[in-house]
């Protein structure tokens, strides 16, 4: 049997960084919504092993390859004897603060649950997930969510008004293991107001989301990239009302509400930047299956 699923994007709405956990990682607040952007994720049944192909030349092809640990810690767990072959159409951009590898990890382990009918809920999924990366339970269930812990703490939002999201991901990619490394709490400027953005998504206050917009990474990588604030300074400068950057960058996204404003944004953002997008806010569950 094939099955095929989508695997979307997300953005961060919000983003605070706690504190530093005795672990290494850091305790996060985050509110994360998912976009109409995807990559798809074939799975066809073979004998043995895990096969993997990628449209994209920029993805490992090998067991660090975020699908293949998802397929290889299945298998693993559940003692599954059958083999997978996995093809990624590479939609997303790599290394670019949008979950791409966590979301074709999260499709796969949902794939999987249902190719080899292992009957496991959702929150089952997103535990197996965290193994595999912070922002993979996250993408296991999709939607708009606060996220808090690594971000497996998942508390339900209502999804964001509808609204088109501009995105535009510098050439460069950004280690997100090297922007946490580089934090620090006292060279943040402003902090999200976390009650605030979730009156703004209750009252489908379009406005009022873009004025909550926050992310205290950007104090990181819009410092070591020059290009990156450049790029949010020119989105604003074309009128976008909410401008931010996604997760630990270096992509900046920028909502409008209009599709011919959309439209106008990604043609001036075309001679900056050759990796510019116009796609639709999700939000909700929607996004995640093909059938
Ligand atoms: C920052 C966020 C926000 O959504 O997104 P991205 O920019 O990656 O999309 C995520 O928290 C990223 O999640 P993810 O990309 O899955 O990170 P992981 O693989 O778990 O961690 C990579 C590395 O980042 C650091 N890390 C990550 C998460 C966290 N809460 N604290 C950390 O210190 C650790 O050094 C870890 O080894
Ligand atoms: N299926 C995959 N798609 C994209 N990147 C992957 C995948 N599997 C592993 N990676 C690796 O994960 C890292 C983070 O990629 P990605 O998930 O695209 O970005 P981010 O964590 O910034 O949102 C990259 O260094 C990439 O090499």
């Amino acid at each position: 049997m094939d099955i095929s699923l989508k695997a979307p994007a997300k953005i961060n709405l919000t983003l605070d960084v706690l504190h530093k956990r005795d672990d290494g990682y850091h305790e996060l607040e985050m509110v994360m919504t998912t976009i109409d952007l995807a990559d798809r994720i074939d799975l066809t049944e073979r004998a043995g092993g895990i096969g993997l192909e990628s449209t994209s030349g920029f993805v490992p092809f090998d067991d660090r390859n975020l699908a293949y640990r998802a397929a290889a810690l299945i298998k693993k767990r559940f003692d599954i004897k059958k083999g997978v072959h996995i093809k990624i159409h590479k939609k997303i951009p790599v290394a670019a603060g949008l979950a791409g590898g966590s979301s074709d990890a999260a499709a796969t382990l949902r794939g999987l649950n249902r190719l080899w009918e292992l009957g496991l809920s959702v929150e089952e999924l997103a535990g197996l997930g965290l193994e595999l990366g912070s922002d993979v339970p996250f993408c296991v269930r999709g939607g708009t969510a606060i996220a808090r812990g690594r971000g497996e703490q998942l508390t339900p939002l209502p999804p964001p008004p509808p609204c088109w999201v501009v995105l535009a991901k510098p050439s460069h990619g950004v280690s997100t293991a090297e922007v946490f490394n580089a934090f620090r709490a006292d060279r943040v400027q402003s902090r999200p107001r976390l009650d605030r953005m979730e009156e703004a998504l209750e009252k489908k206050d379009f406005s009022g989301v873009c004025e909550e917009l926050s992310n205290v990474l950007e104090s990181v990588t819009l410092e070591q990239y020059p290009r990156v604030r450049h790029l949010k300074e020119k989105m604003k400068s074309f009128g976008v009302p909410g401008v931010l950057m996604s997760g630990s960058g270096p992509t900046v996204f920028g909502l409008v509400e209009r599709d011919n404003v959309a439209r106008r944004v990604v043609n001036g953002l075309r001679g900056f930047c050759r990796q510019v997008y116009a796609v639709r806010m999700l939000g909700g569950l929607e996004g995640t299956s093909l059938d």
